[in-house]
């Protein structure tokens, strides 16, 4: 982890809208991760946070397998605020009192603070909140005290300011709790004395100690796909450590049309670094033959990637750290001690078990729009910093079911048609990501008088902004029209096109 000057940390329970937390906090100026709610009080204690946030979740406290904080956490002096969940567990363990409301609370709800309440100093009584609960805190622990009611919830909100812990039942970190904002600049600045000076700018610094301090003299090696991520990891790690650098792109026989060469070009252009492409198709598309289940295929590709970035950088010398663009979305989407695996992105949950290198993912507690202003601020030319994602799996998961040449190549040319046209249309800033799809299915159709038994293609173009949610694109009906007929009459063996109209959730943003 980077050593910035000021750290919050935010202990995950699993809820919902924990990522959010971490955004805000960093959006006021403060450095804050997520981790685990395991995490030790020796542990935390030595990162030395100005302060600890519980998150909300799932579980109910006193429930059988209930996810519960070494108590060693409360003995630090370090101030703690919980929400939902994250009060319920402070009440339980300090030992007040939390049972299941007769009534549910979910969604907006009137709360009135005490004018002592420190979380709302300077805002009205009444606030306005959003609320997701079932249990409630009937009796405070020792020390405490009521700072909030709402109409279901005798203890809306409760504080021990002697040990500056503070709790609050509702939500502070969506939009819908009007001033949660301002509650957790009040947490920061007023109880945690924080003083707000984290920047983008200080991030970059900070990142470049810390991989100095990690690497030492040794060398690098920059899994590089020519995404914004990976091309800000290889700025970063090249600013740290200069020539002790290798990028390696690997060409696994899934890349889009024409993907190979422009990357070449990009970097070789632009970037004073030692960029090598490795083509690897052969040994990708023989290991995927046969596999039909989605996790196997991205589990085969992850794995397959390391051994490629093991034997080709053993050719070159010693390398011990595999550089990587990981995300904090890669890492919570394939799977954490509190969230389920909805898939397991290559470069996390596709890694091998026998890796060899150590991991350099400066990168991991970021979201997408986040590492875009990195990006920026590092100078990276706008065609990288706006490129849309495009996933280290490929095509591969484009192709539903068993991945063949046959198959890849009408992804691939329906793929650069639909890039084409989403160009021409001036909407490719304003669609987050768009590609297609091939589900595994034929339908009937005429052409020419003649029957097609041909293959569906599908479109998906998704508006987002870190790609934990998404909305499906409104792309006028001319423009779908002309893709789709540019699609059936220039890719062969296909002859329907259709347009998935999903928001994730409850789909995701890939088919697989
Ligand atoms: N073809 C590739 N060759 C080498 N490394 C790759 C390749 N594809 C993906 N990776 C590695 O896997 C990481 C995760 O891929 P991911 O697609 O999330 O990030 P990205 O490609 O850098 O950015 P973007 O999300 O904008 O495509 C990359 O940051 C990179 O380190
Ligand atoms: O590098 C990657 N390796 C992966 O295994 C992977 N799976 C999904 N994605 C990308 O992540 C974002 C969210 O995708 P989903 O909604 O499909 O989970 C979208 O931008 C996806 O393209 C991946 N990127
Ligand atoms: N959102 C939450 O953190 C919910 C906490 C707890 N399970 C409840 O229902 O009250
Ligand atoms: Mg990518």
């Amino acid at each position: 982890m980077n050593k910035p000057e000021e750290l919050i940390l935010v202990l995950d329970f699993g809820g919902q809208y924990n990522q959010l937390i971490a955004r805000r906090i960093r959006d006021l100026g403060v450095y804050c991760e997520l981790v685990s709610y395991k995490t030790s009080a020796e542990k935390i204690a030595a990162m030395n946070p100005r302060g600890i946030i519980f998150s909300g979740g799932p579980a109910s406290v006193y429930s059988e397998h209930a996810p519960l904080v070494d108590e060693g956490i409360y003995e630090l002096g370090i101030p703690i605020l919980g929400i939902c969940y994250g009060m319920q567990m402070m009440a339980h363990q300090l030992k007040g009192r939390v049972e299941r409301a007769d009534k549910r609370e979910y969604g907006k709800a009137v709360v009135e603070f005490a004018p002592h309440s420190q979380l709302t100093q300077g805002m009205d009584s009444q606030q306005q909140v959003w609320m997701s609960h079932s249990d409630r805190v009937t009796e405070l622990p020792e020390g405490f005290i009521i700072d909030a009611r709402s109409e279901h919830a005798p203890v809306a909100a409760m504080s021990d300011p002697k040990r500056k812990f503070y709790a609050v039942q509702f939500h502070p970190e969506v939009q819908h709790t009007a001033n949660g904002h301002e509650m957790l600049k009040n947490f920061l600045f007023n109880i945690c004395g924080c003083k707000g000076n984290w920047t983008m700018g200080t991030f970059i610094e900070d990142t470049i100690q810390e991989i100095r301090r990690q690497v030492g003299d040794r060398k690098v090696l920059c899994a590089l796909s020519g995404g914004v991520d990976s091309s800000v990891v290889a700025v970063l790690v090249h600013k740290a450590i200069g020539e002790q650098l290798t990028c390696m792109f690997i060409d696994h026989g899934l890349l889009r049309k024409g993907e190979a060469e422009s990357v070449m070009e990009t970097f070789a252009g632009k970037f004073d670094m030692n960029v090598i492409k490795i083509d690897a198709s052969e040994r990708f598309l023989s290991k995927l033959r046969g596999v039909e289940d989605p996790e196997q295929k991205r589990k085969i590709i992850g794995n397959e990637f390391v051994y490629c970035f093991q034997e080709e950088s053993a050719k070159l010398g010693q390398f011990d750290f595999l550089a990587q663009g990981t995300l904090y979305t890669d890492i919570i989407e394939s799977g954490t001690d509190t969230a389920q695996t909805i898939k397991s992105h290559h470069n996390v949950g596709g890694l091998p078990e026998d890796i060899q290198f150590e991991l350099v993912e400066p990168l991991k507690a970021l979201f997408k729009d986040e590492v875009r202003k990195v990006g920026e601020e590092l100078g990276l030319p706008h065609e990288i910093v706006w490129r849309q994602p495009f996933p280290g799996p490929g095509l591969a998961i484009r192709v539903i079911g068993e991945v063949t040449e046959d198959k890849l190549k009408i992804v691939r040319e329906s793929d650069a048609i639909l890039r084409e046209e989403i160009a021409k249309a001036g909407l490719d800033r304003e669609i987050w990501q768009y590609f297609t799809t091939l589900p595994n299915m034929k339908s009937v159709g005429v052409m020419g008088d003649e029957r097609t038994y041909s293959y569906t293609v599908g479109i998906r173009a998704v508006t987002s902004i870190d790609g934990m949610t998404a909305d499906w694109a409104r792309i006028p009906w001319d423009v779908l029209e002309r893709i789709s007929i540019r699609i059936v009459n220039e890719v062969d063996n296909v002859n329907r096109v259709v347009y998935d109209i999903t928001s994730k959730p409850p789909a995701t943003i890939e088919w697989e």
